[in-house]
């Protein structure tokens, strides 16, 4: 099909045609900066990740799954590592953890950043140096501080003037000295989608530089002697390409660190930079790599702490989206195929699949664009522009809102959706008490279950009105 041919397909479905669709000719072709790696499409048409066919890993793991490319996620932290040089990484695992991940984080050198106790304990669980483990999380619990502190968590971010109190509290009785970062808000608005953005003023992170509140955050973290002062900490949001977010924070984040160095005499150590960097869900995304992140970011921070005329401290960032991300995609399979009319006269393709909102809620919460493959045979059927929608009670459960699937997808195929590793298994419900899907590693041919299937008994087990 011609390109405007494939124009007419859009005017169609009365869609104003997107330019990150896949073309309808490549409809069997993967786009390869959407997939891991080692992701590849068979002459069959069937998808291989890490030497394994999906069709073999449904048949044996059932569907949906979350397929991990082990060797994309390494080599991906590898990469922030390496380029990061002088920068401590460390990968956030709200985007996803569990124990197996914790060890490959822990294997390729980076640090890792928890934000409750159930992260904090899969970490520990998973045989983590709480040297390398950092602490955030706006209203942490005295449980959860007390563990981290008991644990020796390398560093807490303090989020609040209460939480700073309950820390030297715990401390003082303790004996100890506990480190503290202070999560400060730079007042930049990200672009992102608004849920996602945490530099502004107006939301419930840290600390405003603004309004002199980090100062006083930071000078009471100072004068405590149960507490160590290591630094300033900024995040200003997530899937972020543009990087004049990062240097409007850094620059304010700086001065900041500076007036503390002029006003305080305290030279802090460390300043951390946050995470936020982009991925590229369609073709429209265009990130940078982790090379041209570190130049940029080294950049910043040398540029502005010579205009401030202080040191450089030691810099961490903290990834999450961009190490996990692409390293995994889910794979659904068809069950039932309708054909909708649209008040325009044209129609769509909805095209249910075994899982939806309960595995992947980005759509329904940021409106977010995925794409999808067919990912069990190749077809030469005319592509249709397709709405990939999920099994849930509710009609916002969309899983990709438009993709060409070929003509002939129908029940029993297989359908792929890349860069689901970061936010999906992490932010998936029991919605309609639908089980949550296992997490299969593969690598050299090999699956590996990192997380198994959740079942209705998992789910029956928390209900006390269960009999007998
Ligand atoms: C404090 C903090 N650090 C790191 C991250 C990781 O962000 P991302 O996955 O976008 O890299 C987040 C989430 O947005 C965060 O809140
Ligand atoms: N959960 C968000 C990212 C923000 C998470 C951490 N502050 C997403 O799916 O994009």
């Amino acid at each position: 099909m011609r390109a405007h041919e494939a124009g007419a397909l859009h005017a169609q479905a009365g869609h104003r045609g997107p330019s990150w669709l896949h073309t309808p000719g490549n409809v069997n072709d993967l786009v390869p900066q959407l997939w891991s790696g080692t992701a590849k499409k068979t002459a069959e048409g069937s998808l291989v990740i890490g030497g394994v066919d999906v069709r073999e890993l449904v048949a044996e793991h059932g569907s949906p799954a979350f397929v991990l490319d082990e060797e994309d996620f390494r080599a991906r932290a590898r990469a922030f590592k390496t380029a990061f040089k002088d920068f401590d990484v460390f990968y956030a695992g709200k985007a996803f953890l569990s124990t197996t991940v914790v060890r490959w984080v822990m294997e390729e050198g980076l640090n890792l950043d928890v934000c409750s106790g159930g992260e904090l304990a899969v970490a520990l669980r998973a045989g983590a140096d709480p040297k390398r483990l950092g602490l955030h999380g706006n209203n942490k619990s005295v449980a959860e501080l007390t563990r981290a502190l008991d644990a020796g968590v390398g560093r807490i971010v303090a989020d609040s003037l209460f939480e700073i109190d309950r820390l030297i509290a715990l401390a003082r009785e303790r004996g100890i000295v506990a480190p503290v970062m202070v999560r400060v808000t730079a007042g930049v608005e990200a672009h992102t989608h608004e849920y996602i953005a945490t530099a502004h003023e107006d939301q419930k992170f840290g600390f405003s530089i603004a309004s002199g509140a980090a100062f006083e955050a930071v000078a009471r973290v100072n004068e405590a002697p149960e507490l160590e002062l290591l630094g300033l900490h900024s995040h200003i949001g997530s899937q972020i390409f543009d990087s004049a977010g990062f240097e409007v924070a850094a620059k304010r984040v700086i001065s900041l660190h500076a007036r503390v160095s002029e006003e305080l005499g305290v030279d802090m150590p460390e300043l951390d930079l946050g995470g936020g960097f982009g991925i590229a869900y369609t073709t429209q995304d265009d990130p940078s790599d982790p090379a041209q992140l570190a130049t940029e970011l080294g950049k910043i921070v040398e540029h502005e702490c010579r205009a401030f005329g202080v040191g450089v401290p030691k810099v961490s960032i903290e990834p999450g989206r961009a190490i996990v991300g692409p390293a995994m995609c889910t794979v659904y399979s068809v069950g039932t195929v309708k054909e909708v009319a649209l008040d325009n006269g044209a129609a769509r393709t909805y095209v249910s699949v075994d899982g939806g909102m309960s595995d992947n809620i980005r759509a329904a919460l940021y409106d977010a664009d995925y794409s999808c493959t067919l990912a069990n045979r190749y077809s030469d059927a005319t592509p249709t522009l397709a709405r990939v929608v999920g099994k849930h009670c509710e009609s916002g459960d969309i899983v990709v809102k438009d993709e060409f699937l070929p003509s002939d997808v129908g029940p029993g195929d297989l359908v792929a959706v890349p860069g689901t590793g970061a936010y999906c298994r992490s932010m998936a419900s029991n919605y309609n008490h639908v089980p949550r899907p296992p997490v299969i590693a593969v690598k050299d041919g090999q699956t590996r279950v990192v997380l198994r299937r959740e079942t209705e008994d998992d789910m029956l087990l928390l209900d006390m009105g269960v009999e007998g």
